[in-house]
Parts: C-alpha cells; sequence; structure tokens
C-alpha cells in the first residue's frame, strides 16, 4: 500500500461512488471521494476522471481545480476549460490516467471572492495582486485528497500535466513521486494572456514568456519540453511514453 497522503486532513476522505459516463473524448470511470468538512461546513465531492488501469507507474494525471467561470460559462479570462479538455483528450490517447477534478474554486479562496478578485483586475491589477488586496492568499490549494486518490487507485507515481512549478512540489510534499512534468500549455487568446504572464511572472509558470509579452504566436516549442524528477529539462523523445502536445 502506498504511504502517501502524508497530510492528516486526507483522513476525511472516503470513496463515495463511481460509475462509467461517455464523454466527447470517450468512456472514463468517475469515481466520487467526498471529503467530509466537519458538522457546520458539509461535504466536497472531489472527482477522479479515469481511463484505463492505472495501477503501477508513469501514470498520466492531470490534477485540476474547479473553475466554474472557466468550465461552465467558457470565461475566456483564464485557461482552465482548455487544460481540463486537454487532459480528458491526452488521457483518452494515452488509453491510461486519469484526472483529479479538484474542488478548490479560485485557486482555494472560493467563487465569490474570485469574482471579488476580478472585479478589482477590471481595474488593472494582476491575478496575484487583486488575492493580495483582498487579504487572500496567492493559492491556498490543498493536494492530500490528490495523493489519497493516488493511493485509493494504485497509481505509484505520476506523469504530471501542468505549467505550475508549485504544483510538482506540492504534490510530492504529500509524499506523491512525479516523475516528470508535461507541460499543459493551451494557446492564449487577447483575453487571458494577461493573466498568463503574470502566472509565468509571478508564479513561475513554465511558459513561453517573451512570446506573451510581445503578443506573438506561442508556439509548440515549450510544450514539448518534459523534466525529470529533478526538474532538468529533457528532449520530448527522451521519453516515447509521453507524446508531445500538438
Ligand atoms: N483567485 C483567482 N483564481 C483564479 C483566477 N483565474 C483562475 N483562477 C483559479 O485558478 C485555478 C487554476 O487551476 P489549475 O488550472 O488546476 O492550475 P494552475 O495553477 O493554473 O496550473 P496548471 O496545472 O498549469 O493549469 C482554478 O481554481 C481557477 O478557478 C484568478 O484570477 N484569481
Ligand atoms: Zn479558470
Amino acid at each position: 500500500m502506498n504511504a502517501f497522503p502524508r497530510s492528516s486532513k486526507a483522513a476525511s476522505v472516503v470513496r463515495y461512488s463511481e460509475a462509467n459516463v461517455p464523454t466527447e473524448y470517450g468512456t472514463f470511470r468517475v469515481v466520487v471521494y467526498r471529503e467530509d468538512l466537519g458538522a457546520r461546513n458539509g461535504f466536497h465531492d472531489h472527482v477522479a476522471v479515469v481511463k484505463g488501469d492505472v495501477r503501477g507507474d508513469d501514470v498520466l494525471v492531470r490534477v485540476h481545480s474547479e473553475c466554474m467561470t472557466g468550465e461552465v460559462l467558457h470565461s475566456m479570462k483564464c485557461d482552465c476549460r482548455e487544460q481540463l479538455d486537454l487532459g480528458l483528450r491526452r488521457i483518452a490517447e494515452e488509453g491510461r490516467g486519469a484526472v483529479f477534478y479538484l474542488r478548490q474554486e479560485g485557486r482555494g479562496i472560493g467563487l465569490g471572492d474570485k469574482i471579488r478578485a476580478y472585479a478589482l483586475q477590471e481595474r488593472g491589477v494582476d491575478t496575484v495582486d487583486a488575492n493580495r488586496m483582498l487579504g487572500l492568499p496567492d493559492d491556498s490549494r490543498r493536494y492530500d485528497v490528490a495523493a489519497f486518490m493516488c493511493a485509493d487507485l494504485g497509481i505509484r507515481s505520476v506523469v504530471l500535466l501542468t505549467n505550475n512549478p508549485l504544483k510538482v512540489q506540492a504534490l510530492r510534499a504529500e509524499g506523491v513521486p512525479v516523475a516528470r512534468r508535461v507541460s499543459a500549455f493551451v494557446e492564449p487568446n487577447e483575453h487571458n494572456r494577461g493573466y498568463l504572464i503574470a502566472k509565468t511572472r509571478r508564479m513561475g509558470h513554465h511558459l513561453d514568456i517573451a512570446a506573451l509579452v510581445a503578443g506573438d504566436h506561442v508556439g509548440p516549442i515549450e510544450p514539448m519540453m518534459t523534466e525529470t524528477a529533478d526538474g532538468e529539462p529533457i528532449a520530448p523523445d527522451g521519453d516515447t511514453k509521453v507524446r508531445p502536445l500538438r
């Protein structure tokens, strides 16, 4: 049995229900993990969207945080919906992997405060400073539930689809072996370019900052990069299991 998660909060998570769900990317096993938030706060239903037999090593995983505006309203202020689609599509292509859909809207501050932050962003404040002006953390997300899901599903190590180095670190801190990172790059649009620049400059996201700032087409160079467990970039053909993004 896997040793992770390390955080004690995951003690309040149970595998609650599961069923097959057909999607436009094929059929996935949808497994709901219910997190008990205590008598006053109810619960969160987090979801593992699973393809194939994920027991073992080097499983392609997208750990995704809820974004109601992007995913439901098709807001163009962020890249969340396209990244969720990318995750499902890539995992369907691999025939094996999982998207963990975590209910931590707005990098953990919730929808109400994310929209307060958006109101500040309308006045020119970037995504990080908007949270700070509200007295809220830059990013208060937790990854213990993702670690719990990995252990429960028999995932021993992951190939993580993300641009966010903190996500890699946070998962490792929870004891999840991240074998390497694969870029979750999606093409920017006129509304989310500033947001992507802020995430790159201020949160260290692995994106092509020069092209973003210049307003150029952001090409597929960076998405073809992968990293070793130590964060060293390796050539895309260094590992044939994960194909470069298109
Ligand atoms: N507070 C705040 N949250 C935002 C803003 N824009 C998007 N979000 C939230 O940011 C989160 C993005 O989650 P992810 O796509 O999983 O992760 P990420 O940190 O962007 O890293 P990637 O794995 O590279 O996508 C979601 O919870 C969104 O609701 C914003 O301007 N302010
Ligand atoms: Zn979003």
